[in-house]
């Protein structure tokens, strides 16, 4: 899932799609902490007790007796410099939390739930103060250097929900950019992979899915989790368009469109640019993908991952140009379940990963 603010779309880095996970809380009575970071917005059935109580989809502690707070850690599935984090507390609503508090950390490894709790206060770093939440809402913290004066700019892997003082929150959405290990980057790689930094700029239409699943790690188990469109009437197409890693030459591609049987595209053409290239046409250029050289034209089967060799069935030269930008389109429309793209960064785009990775660290 991704977020379009008023800058680029962000990546939801602590989703459970993409890979991020509970480590540690410090109460989940009533419902479980790892709820906050499942894709779809919570549900709600009026009639639904249990043992304990109201069945919620959400993470809910008990009613406090003793002074303190509540805390929920999560691992992201990429490490990432976060812009802003979305509590939502929909269906909560004589018993959302007074208040949240947002941390964050950055911890080398894997630390589990006892490394978790063992951890100095010292480590986590402000990332949104205090703020006051209300019910059944989404309430959006955004992270700046006022609020976070020493995690604005700099990447994170864990980050801590404190809730003022107990209560339920259904969903909790940390929104930033991925800053992969530029030592993960080396080798061939998927350059379009969320977890290798790549990105959705934008999509025609995601009515039924969103297209940030394309990129997402291991395949499919239902529809929901792929990219689907509405039947387009209109004799155009649907289309993705994404940001790469980085600048690299691509080898290999998965065209996947498992768990679509009756409304797989009937022809997928994959077209990608360097907009390193061009100088000030760049822009004009990147702004008009539908004119971007042909990479692949394929009428794929439903249902079926396509693992193809580019040098072998994609256009001529496909291998040979580096490509930063690369649009998808559905003809005339249909889903797909993943996209892959393997290739290599090139020593200037791995330099910049390393920079990067320079820059962001605390
Ligand atoms: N009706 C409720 O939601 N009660 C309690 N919560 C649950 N889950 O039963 C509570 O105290 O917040």
């Amino acid at each position: 899932m991704s977020s379009s603010g008023e800058t680029a779309p962000l990546t939801d880095l602590a989703g459970r799609v993409l890979g991020g996970v509970v480590v540690a809380c410090n109460d989940q009575f009533y419902a479980e902490a790892s709820n906050l970071l499942l894709p779809y917005p919570a549900r709600f059935d009026p009639d639904a007790y249990d043992a304990k109580g109201k069945v919620y989809d959400g993470w809910e502690t008990r009613r406090r007796r003793t002074v303190g707070d509540d805390w929920v850690v999560v691992r992201l599935a990429a490490p990432g410099v976060v812009e802003r984090i979305d509590v939502d507390t929909a269906w909560f609503k004589g018993n959302f939390p007074a208040a949240a508090t947002v941390h964050g950390a950055w911890l080398e490894g894997f630390p589990g739930p006892n490394d978790v709790w063992q951890l100095s206060e010292q480590v986590w770093r402000p990332l949104a103060p205090r703020t006051p939440l209300t019910g059944h809402a989404v309430t959006s913290l955004p992270v700046t250097p006022e609020g976070a004066p020493e995690l604005a700019g700099k990447r994170v892997s864990h980050v801590r929900l404190t809730i003022h003082p107990d209560g339920g929150v259904a969903r909790l959405r940390v929104w930033g950019r991925a800053v992969p290990d530029p030592a993960l980057l080396t080798g061939t790689l998927d350059l379009a992979a969320a977890e290798n930094g790549g990105r959705v700029l934008g999509s025609s239409d995601e009515f039924y899915g969103s297209a940030d699943h394309l990129i997402t790690p291991g395949r499919a188990a239902t529809m929901a989790d792929g990219w689907e469109n509405a039947r387009r009437r209109d004799g155009g197409n649907d289309w993705v368009d994404f940001e790469l890693a980085g600048a690299g030459r691509l080898r290999r591609v998965e065209v996947d469109t498992t768990c679509f049987v009756g409304n797989a595209p009937g022809r997928v053409v994959l077209r990608g640019i360097d907009a390193r290239v061009g100088g000030s046409a760049s822009a004009a250029r990147l702004a008009d993908p539908a004119s971007w050289p042909v990479l692949l034209d394929l009428q794929p089967q439903p249902d079926t991952r396509h693992v193809l060799a580019l040098g072998a069935v994609g256009a001529p030269g496909a291998t040979e140009r580096p490509v930063t930008h690369v649009r998808l389109e559905a003809h005339p429309d249909g889903g797909m379940s993943r996209l892959r793209l393997w290739g290599e960064l090139d020593d200037d785009a791995l330099a910049a990963a390393e920079r990067r990775w320079a820059e962001t660290a605390l």
